[in-house]
């Protein structure tokens, strides 16, 4: 058997926000008929250029085509060749290997009828607890927006949030004291999230300010590749920090520096689900938690996570993806679920990642390129279509 083509499909979807995510849809095709589907999950993120997707195209064409699908590794080492890691968070080299490596996981699977947590592991659960994010306050009126936010999501069942942080320490803190007064210890906050915006000195100085509230950990309280100002600040804050995974010579300087508690691995980030399972395992073997970060993927990307943090013995700590909840449409027949605050894992009888395109919604939200507009640095750091300066 052999892969016989590959398409590639640009959908830009809005949040209830009002940021437009745009996101690549990938399809790989095969001989005997079989079609695997993944997802290169919200282009939207600095650096502002965008890829060529035609030219994407061919050259994806060029490495699959003729390719035994099983060769999952092969295939993997040759995307690394062509698509090299660079120690940049956003780097769009792992969206495009991410979104193959789903594609090829969801095709093992189809062919295999089963599905991608039993091909890749089996279940060690079949629930992730996920917790609902509130993004970056800049100013004082958007505290009673996300304090609505918090209201409608408790609702739903979502019990616990993650906040952004460091940009406006007084808004910062008025939302903290409005949930704290409002919910007590209904609400949960999982994490505050300093998206490498301050330095090691200036997020502590924050993180002493915002220390009144109660959280469970923090993350990303240095500039990227702060091995050493990571190492620092854990040292001097009781939470347990984390910090995303964005290639493995960042992750083991990480373990070297002893710079964090928990890992949070996306599969988006870090190239593939192939790439995320090794990341999960120095995390295990470096004797390190570990959580399910997002970039906040629609239904194929969050599908692939939940078969991946299903399959992992060392998920510890509350997981991010909760994008389908964040999106006005989605672009599958049978969205992923959520329930009572958990992400549920797509069930053992739906081979591959039991999603089925809805061609009607992709024609909806289908755009011709991955192209910028006109939007700032703070709506991309941000996530918010908030355009005041
Ligand atoms: O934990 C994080 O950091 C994120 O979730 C990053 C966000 O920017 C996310 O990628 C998003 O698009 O909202
Ligand atoms: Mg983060
Ligand atoms: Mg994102």
């Amino acid at each position: 058997m052999k892969i016989s083509d590959l398409k590639l499909t640009v959908v830009g979807i809005p949040r209830h926000t009002g940021f437009v995510s745009k996101h690549v849809i990938v399809e790989i095709m095969t001989d005997e008929g079989v079609t695997g589907i993944g997802e290169m999950s919200d282009f939207s993120h600095l650096p502002q250029y965008s890829l060529d997707v035609n030219d994407l195209t061919t050259v994806l064409k060029t490495i699959l085509v003729g390719k035994n699908p099983f060769d999952i590794s092969l295939i993997n080492k040759e995307l690394l060749s062509n698509f090299p890691e660079m120690m940049f968070y956003y780097e769009k080299g792992n969206f495009v290997r991410n979104g193959v490596d789903a594609a090829l996981h969801d095709l093992a699977g189809k062919l295999l009828n089963t599905s991608v947590a039993d091909f890749i592991g089996g279940r060690v659960k079949d629930k992730i607890k996920v917790c609902y994010p509130i993004f970056r306050h800049r100013f004082m009126e958007e505290v009673e927006e996300n304090l609505e936010v918090v209201r409608t999501r408790f609702k739903q069942g979502f019990d616990t949030f993650r906040l952004y942080v460091g940009k406006n320490l007084d808004a910062d803190e008025a939302f903290l004291d409005g949930v704290k007064s409002e919910f007590g210890s209904k609400v949960i906050i999982k994490s505050l999230d300093f998206s490498h915006l301050l330095d090691w000195k200036q997020a502590w100085q924050a993180t002493k300010r915002l220390s009144k509230y109660d959280f469970q950990l923090i993350e990303s309280p240095a500039a990227q590749n702060d091995f050493e100002g990571l190492h620092h600040f854990r040292l001097k804050v009781d939470h347990p920090i984390s910090e995303h995974v964005w290639s493995f010579r960042q992750q083991y300087e990480m373990i070297r520096h002893d710079s964090v508690d928990i890992f949070n691995i996306s599969p988006i980030f870090i190239g593939g689900l192939t790439a995320a399972r090794k990341a999960a395992a120095a995390a295990e073997v470096s004797g390190k938690g570990c959580l399910l970060g997002t970039t906040q993927e629609l239904s194929i990307g969050t599908a692939a996570m939940a078969h991946l943090g299903a399959s992992l013995v060392n998920l510890n700590f509350t997981s991010d993806p909760t994008g389908p909840e964040l999106y006005v449409s989605d672009i599958v027949k049978n969205p992923v679920k959520y329930e009572d605050g958990y992400l549920l894992v797509p069930g053992r009888d739906k081979p591959g990642f039991g999603m089925e395109l809805d061609w009607d919604l992709i024609e909806k939200y289908r755009v011709p390129d991955l192209s910028w507009g006109s939007i700032s640095v703070h709506q991309l750091q941000d996530r918010t279509a908030q355009t005041k300066a």
